[in-house]
């Protein structure tokens, strides 16, 4: 049967919507879905006590509102096409299944790139003067802005932003490359854990405790970043954020044990350690760097773990094929998906990364389908938009590593 192309609803949306069962969504936000609760029946944020950004409306009395996403995320009533792809530089992976998505928003990506570094510098004593030009390469401000284009304000872009940087200071500092080693990495990262999971102890002891949060870098980071994150989520949506980064600590420990005994993995081992060392936990805030929150309920069900996994599996392979000649030329064996099945599977480089570029593929349209079911299983509008804004994550990631040529570049096997 001829493929009848995209219908006029698909063609109008952005890349990332249109993925989601595009009619159920653009149903949601135009109006309820059939069968779906009511807006004051739907489930929504049981509210801890209204603190922080976007909850000036929220109240005990009265559930939270869900935000509408901006206007350039809904679909356009004329059928225009949805923005040009970027036309900045780096070129994609041959033969990788991804969204194009527009530049983000310069303005908002200089006013973030200042804030962040100011932070940085002056808050938290991130990084000695002759790591700048690294900081500054990272360009972590571009990277936010991309994956979240909802944000309301730059202060919520700030919130992932800061967690973003301190996320790679413990990985650069404590696991790679910035004096980072294997040997003795849990106890450093247990004790990292505690400034976004608290100590509670007796008063001896708890000084000494609170003293280490300021003892380097990694963890004046965490500990800074959680602070505004705390204040601006809700209780739920900062415990969901510590159970993704106990997660992460988890894969970055059977990462580091592995290096330690020189073990390679199989590939099915190698990918469940990477669904722990993995980017999770920066796509599942995008409700709060949204100013809204999907209830802990339904961010628990298994659909929507499954689908946030597959979302955090697939932007993860994504970095070990864009970081894959970085980490030939670091020192020692860097595990990745194409240097694990080439060992594995007896593969040459050239076969072994084009294998990885069909895993990748395999977990996107996983993903995607995964969410279209979730989608239209259950169109209320938190889960909806958390869907979008995850989906959205995802395309801002593969766009930031195709960009950002500073730090990566391709093999040369096409
Ligand atoms: C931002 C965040 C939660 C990162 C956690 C895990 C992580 C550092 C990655 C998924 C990136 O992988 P990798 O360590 O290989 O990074 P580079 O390739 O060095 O950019
Ligand atoms: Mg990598």
């Amino acid at each position: 049967m001829p493929d009848p192309g995209p219908s006029p609803l698909t063609a109008s949306l952005p890349a990332a919507a249109a993925r989601l069962g595009t009619d159920v969504l653009a149903r949601a936000l135009a109006a309820p879905a059939p069968g779906a609760p009511a807006p004051q029946d739907a489930p929504r944020w049981t509210p801890g006590g209204p603190s922080g950004l976007g909850t000036t409306t929220v109240s005990f009395a009265r559930p939270a509102p869900v935000p509408d996403p901006p206007a350039d995320l809904l679909p356009d009533p004329a059928g225009a096409p949805a923005a040009a792809p970027s036309a900045a530089e780096g070129r994609p992976v041959p033969g990788l299944y991804f969204h194009p998505i527009p530049d983000p928003d310069p303005v908002r990506v200089d006013e973030v790139s200042r804030r962040i570094k100011d932070w940085a510098l002056d808050e938290v004593q991130l990084y000695p003067d002759e790591w700048e030009g690294q900081f500054d390469g990272f360009s972590v401000g571009r990277y936010m802005v991309a994956c979240h284009p909802d944000a309301p304000t730059v202060d919520h872009l700030m919130l992932a932003t800061r967690l973003m940087v301190a996320e790679n200071a413990v990985d650069d500092c404590y696991c790679e490359d910035h004096g980072g080693s294997p040997i003795g990495l849990g106890g450093r990262l247990l004790m990292a854990h505690t400034a976004l999971d608290p100590l509670h102890t007796v008063p001896e002891y708890a000084p000494a405790w609170a003293d280490s949060l300021g003892a380097d870098a990694p963890r004046r980071a965490y500990r800074s970043a959680m602070d505004y994150f705390v204040r601006a989520a809700s209780p739920s949506q900062a415990d969901r954020f510590r159970h993704d980064m106990a997660r992460l600590h988890m894969g970055y420990l059977a990462e580091a044990a592995w290096a330690e005994t020189g073990h390679m993995p199989e590939v099915w081992e190698y990918l469940a350690m990477r669904q722990f060392n993995n980017f999770r936990p920066c796509p599942t805030i995008t409700d709060a760097v949204g100013g809204y929150e999907l209830p802990a309920d339904l961010h628990a069900r298994p659909e929507t773990q499954r689908v946030i996994a597959l979302a955090g599996n697939a932007t993860t392979i994504v970095n070990d094929l864009y970081s894959y000649t970085k980490e030939l030329s670091s020192p020692g064996v860097h595990l990745n998906l194409p240097v694990v099945l080439a060992e594995r599977e007896k593969l040459s480089e050239r076969d072994a990364y084009l294998k990885a570029v069909e895993v990748h593929n395999d977990l996107m349209h996983a993903f995607e389908a995964a969410a279209a079911e979730l989608a239209a299983a259950l169109p209320v509008p938190t889960v909806l938009r958390f869907l979008k804004g995850v989906a959205t994550w995802v395309d801002g990631n593969h766009y930031w590593h195709r960009t950002n040529t500073f730090r990566y570049s391709l093999p040369d096997f096409w």
